[in-house]
């Protein structure tokens, strides 16, 4: 593959699909195997199994994975506690090689990983490439910061001729990751290097849905030369694993990217049933908008919308659901939007030229039904889309049309919360600050955009909007797209609880904590 695909770019040249259709057909005869967990570098078979079906046909059953319990997860946490003194004692230049090894390896298997995300979570190959080089630049990125920061070790005022003062910056001990299904590679390649990276050992936890691409992920980090008990996996249900950490007086920090509704339940676990406060990382959900005003480029904000509103069925925590439209051009802008919406082929993500996959499971279609029917009821005007495809192989996964609701009041529940599904809802302003005040009217602040050629609105925009990733005429994704090293990836209010952004170069700190070492 020649060229780097990003979610902006989303197109490569040729020969990416020669190498993705192969990786694909060699994944196919590999179904159904069952997996161990991983606790010191050893593979056990502990509990019973479950079985993880596609959701882009229910009758591929992936594998069978091990449904871990408390004991488990505390089994693990002990593990991990007894790795901690020697990986943090490691030279960072070797914790560094280890990780970036790692990266390399993710990256030469990047289409064997792509076909197994398609398979898992649904993506299309483009999304699932992409996907495989986030994680690869995320783990770089943070190998970078850590090396030209000098390991964040400052030298302060010496308190007398000929002492030293040092600022440092030391790991917390035992942290555990918790990943979400929409990102299953990229955001726990994340979590975990930046958490291995500053020393600290790891409990990874996929979700369940997506448990392979975790155990590939684990493969890397230990072939790549982390140590066996550095870095754990646990499968299986979120409950007991949840109940576990939260109240093993061994977890030194908790590093969670998930749902709001489970964020803050573990937060507020956390701080209950431990001695003393510990760190805890919550990236979370949000209800993302979008500004198109009569100065915007109407074709650049048909395309970016579309690709930040349906890229990935709306599964993204970054998915635009709101958009608010200047009301002079909404007629014209609405019309380009749907019929945009309407060229979008849903099927099999395996297939070239499908863009919109299935959703993850049944709960989410069914999610997605409630949506529609609810918008109905409550004189909301469905101006694209609004039903399921079940037509031929499409009966066996969950695809939906991609759907456009207008005319539905700014407190609705549909304007208000996360949905996670292709539905979007769309209103319109009649002036700047109104339409930046409805934008803001939400308990989530994650990303955010606008479409306007007018310098001065966007100045405004960006000076008056509270979210953490703002974009301006991003045609490539709306609000999607976060890439890293180009975009810091963090949220405010209720997406996120630390005000450092994934992929940017303060969030490292999130996995330390100062030591100020003076000598006489
Ligand atoms: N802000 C971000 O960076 C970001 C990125 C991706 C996804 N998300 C959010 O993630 C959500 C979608 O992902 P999801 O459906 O996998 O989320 P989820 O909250 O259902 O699950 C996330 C993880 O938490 C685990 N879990 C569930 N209950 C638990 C419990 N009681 N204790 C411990 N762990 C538990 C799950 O097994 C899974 O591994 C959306 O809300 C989306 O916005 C946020
Ligand atoms: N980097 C991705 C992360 C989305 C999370 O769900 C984006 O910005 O769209």
């Amino acid at each position: 593959m020649k060229q780097k695909i990003t979610y902006v770019s989303l197109e490569s040249d040729a020969s990416m699909h020669v190498s993705y259709e192969a990786a694909l057909s060699g994944f196919e005869r590999n179904f159904g195997h069952r997996y161990p967990l991983y606790i010191g570098g050893k593979g056990f078979e502990p509990a019973g199994d479950f079985a993880v079906r596609s959701p882009v046909d229910r009758d591929i059953i992936i594998g069978y994975f091990q449904e871990a319990g408390e004991n488990e997860a505390h089994a693990a946490i002990r593990v991990a506690k007894e790795a901690f003194p020697a990986w943090s004692g490691t030279d960072p230049a070797e914790r560094i090689g280890a990780l970036r090894k790692a990266a390399d390896l993710l990256e030469r298997q990047v289409f064997d990983l792509a076909a197994l995300i398609t398979i898992e979570a649904g993506k299309t190959r483009s999304e699932a490439v992409a996907e495989v080089g986030e994680a690869v630049e995320m783990i770089r990125y943070y190998a970078a910061v850590y090396e030209k920061s000098d390991h964040f070790t400052v030298r302060m005022q010496p308190e007398a001729p000929g002492g030293v003062s040092l600022s440092t910056m030391r790991p917390h001990g035992v942290w555990v990751v918790i990943s979400p299904f929409n990102f299953p590679l990229a955001l726990a390649a994340g979590m975990a290097s930046a958490a291995l990276l500053t020393g600290n050992t790891v409990v990874m936890k996929p979700a369940s849905a997506t448990p392979l691409t975790g155990i590939r992920l684990y493969e890397a980090f230990i072939q790549g030369g982390v140590p066996a008990g550095a870095v754990n996996l646990i499968t299986g249900p979120g409950a007991p694993f949840g109940e576990a950490v939260t109240s093993s007086p061994d977890v030194d920090g908790i590093a969670f990217t998930g749902s709001r509704e489970v964020g803050m339940w573990l937060q507020r676990a956390f701080v209950v049933k431990q001695p003393y406060p510990k760190p805890f990382i919550a990236e979370m959900g949000s209800k993302n908008p979008c500004i198109v005003t009569d100065k915007a480029d109407l074709d650049k904000a048909v395309e970016g919308v579309v690709r930040s509103a349906f890229g990935y069925g709306g599964q993204k925590c970054s998915a635009t659901s709101r958009v608010y439209v200047h009301r002079d051009v909404a007629e014209a802008y609405a019309r380009a939007l749907i019929a945009r919406t309407e060229e979008l082929k849903v099927g099999d993500p395996r297939e070239r030229d499908v863009s919109l996959g299935p959703l993850i499971s049944e709960a989410a279609q069914k999610t997605y039904e409630a949506a529609v029917a609810l918008a109905l009821k409550d004189g909301g005007r469905v101006i694209t889309g609004g039903g399921v495809c079940s037509e031929g192989s499409r009966a066996r996964g969950y695809y939906v049309r991609p759907t456009i609701v207008a005319g539905l009041a700014q407190d609705h529940p549909l304007m208000r919360d996360e949905l996670f599904v292709p539905l979007l809802c769309l209103r319109t302003f009649a002036s700047l600050p109104e339409a930046v005040g409805l934008a803001n009217e939400t308990e989530f602040g994650l990303t955010a955009g606008i479409f306007s050629e007018d310098e001065g609105e966007v100045d405004y925009f960006f000076d008056h909007i509270r979210f953490g990733v703002c974009y301006a005429n991003r045609q490539g994704g709306a609000t999607t797209g976060a890439w890293p090293g180009r975009q810091s990836f963090g949220g405010w209010k209720a997406s996120g609880s630390t005000g450092r952004g994934a992929g940017g170069p303060y969030y490292l700190f999130s996995y330390l904590r100062e030591q100020a070492q003076t000598r006489l």
